[in-house]
């Protein structure tokens, strides 16, 4: 492990990362400047305040629903729990939500929520009362609603909390058929997906399968053969690193040599248990004292240790100016929104380190929500065809999903994977996987095919951008502002 004094430069913050390299990628496009700015800027940020009797006494609570782009509607986007929430945050993470949404062509809009609060402080009865009033909030606002504004879990939220706010909404609007579709990321009884929790660690593993099927992409990182035997670093073994973690060492053969957690790094050159180690944090509420590989007091050192791919799965920022230099990994996949700032970004390429950006990379949640609000909104139940006379059945589910999908008029089509899954007769889970994997592979190759057509585009995150801001502006085009 190496140190180095922090250079005095100074870092951008989380919205500005994110705008300028928006701003790296108009530069390279022909549209008219006013429509960059219109695309660029975050259309409205809604803060409430409101209090809770917990414990005796009023506790006021601060939460946002910014809403980014409404070029395709409901916009969509996650409710982080954190202490570090605040308007620029969600305004950056909506952002991303508009131009990831459009790389995996995902008929939403972007947005984001967030809610200032630190969940390991608080009871489960006490989270429930704070979420449902929380959700009382937005829904009255109509910032919870089928066909204005869809959120899903993200850090420090999941299965639950989306329950309590589909639960709140239905108690609100008893009159909305529709109102299991005003939030994704529920558990299956209550009108989920299967595959929606492991979704967004499922596509960063199917986002590095294709990326290992592009060989100049791989030498581009200095990468070669497949993912078996590669050394990988994850930082947050949360639902997004624990998933992608546990399906890349188990299905395809990596090697996870170090995992950063909140409170401290476990480091083991010969391969870390996922699963054990994963039990153990659900027993002691961290790494610290994990007592089958080498523990590491501060984490985030970890980040600079040699390896192959590098998963920050946790917080933004945490790969930036003062740590860039010293980053020995090939290939940094961006799990987490925002990991790697601009300016690290740039160090990063200059020293041959290949990033596979956050928009790209993490759309594997957005994309099952995607099928669980279709799901919700045909009022069926996708799953294995039982008898021959079903086969006209799942037909006919097949055409009406197509023109719920058609009748959005944003020119979206159901992926040739998922209706042939279905037609087939696949069970759920098999329709996810298929449609998810569709979805990653197509991402990636349009992302992939621009960078390698075009010398002017610098990096895979560019290319990105350039494909998605290029669709938003057509949505604008062809439908106006
Ligand atoms: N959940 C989703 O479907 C989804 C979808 C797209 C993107 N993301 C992004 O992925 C990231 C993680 O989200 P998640 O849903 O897995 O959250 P999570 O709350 O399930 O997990 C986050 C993990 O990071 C750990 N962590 C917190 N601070 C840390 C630190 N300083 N160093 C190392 N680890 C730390 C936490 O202990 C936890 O295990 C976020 O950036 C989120 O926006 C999530």
């Amino acid at each position: 492990m190496t140190t180095s004094p922090s250079p005095q430069v100074p870092e951008p913050g989380f919205r500005q990362s994110v705008d300028m390299m928006f701003n790296h990628a108009v530069a390279l496009m022909d549209l008219p400047s006013g429509l960059k700015e219109k695309i660029r800027v975050c259309n409205a940020t809604y803060t409430v305040r409101f209090g809770v009797r917990l414990r005796g006494q009023i506790q006021t609570f601060t939460g946002y629903r910014a809403i980014h782009s409404e070029h395709t509607e409901p916009v969509k986007g996650g409710i982080r729990y954190a202490m570090g929430v605040h308007q620029d945050e969600v305004e950056a993470l909506a952002a991303l939500m508009t131009y990831k949404c459009a790389l995996v062509e995902a008929p939403f809009g972007g947005s984001k929520g967030g809610l200032r609060i630190d969940p390991r402080q608080y009871e489960e009865h006490e989270l429930e009362a704070i979420t449902r009033r929380f959700a009382y909030e937005l829904i009255k606002r109509d910032l919870i609603h089928p066909s204005q504004n869809v959120p899903a879990p993200d850090m420090g939220t999941g299965e639950r909390e989306m329950a309590w706010i589909a639960d709140q909404y239905a108690r609100i609007q008893t009159t909305d058929i529709n109102a299991r579709a005003c939030v994704t990321g529920k558990p299956l009884n209550a009108g989920g997906i299967q595959g929606r929790v492991e979704a967004t660690g499922r596509g960063v593993q199917y986002a590095l399968r294709e990326f290992f099927r592009h060989p100049d992409d791989m030498a581009e990182a200095g990468l070669t053969g497949t993912l078996d035997g590669k050394r990988i670093i994850v930082q947050g073994l949360g639902n997004v690193g624990y998933h992608a973690a546990k399906f890349l060492s188990e299905e395809d053969g990596a090697r996870i040599v170090a995992v950063i957690e909140h409170d401290g790094g476990v480091i083991d050159p010969s391969g870390i248990d996922i699963e054990s180690l994963r039990l153990w944090i659900a027993e002691h509420g961290g790494v610290r004292d994990y007592p089958h590989a080498q523990v590491v007091p501060d984490g985030a050192v970890l980040l600079e240790e040699p390896c192959d791919i590098l998963v920050p799965a946790a917080l933004e920022g945490v790969i930036n100016l003062e740590n860039a230099e010293r980053i020995r990994a090939k290939l940094v996949i961006e799990a987490a929104n925002g990991p790697v700032t601009a300016g690290a970004d740039e160090v990063l390429r200059r020293r041959g380190i290949l990033v596979i950006p956050d928009l790209y990379a993490n759309a594997g949640g957005v994309t099952v929500s995607y099928f669980e609000w279709v799901k919700n909104l045909g009022h069926i139940r996708f799953g294995r065809m039982q008898r021959r006379q079903e086969e006209a059945r799942h037909q006919l589910v097949v055409d009406e999903l197509e023109r719920i999908v058609s009748s959005m008029g944003n020119g979206m089509t159901l992926s040739e994977g998922f209706k042939t899954q279905y037609l087939r007769g696949a069970g759920e889970l098999e329709l996810v996987r298929s449609g998810l994997d569709d979805t990653m592979r197509t991402a990636y190759q349009s992302m992939s095919a621009l960078w390698r057509r075009r010398a002017d585009v610098p990096d895979l995150r560019t290319a990105a951008y350039i494909v998605a801001i290029g669709r938003v502006a057509e949505s604008y085009r062809a439908k106006g502002l």
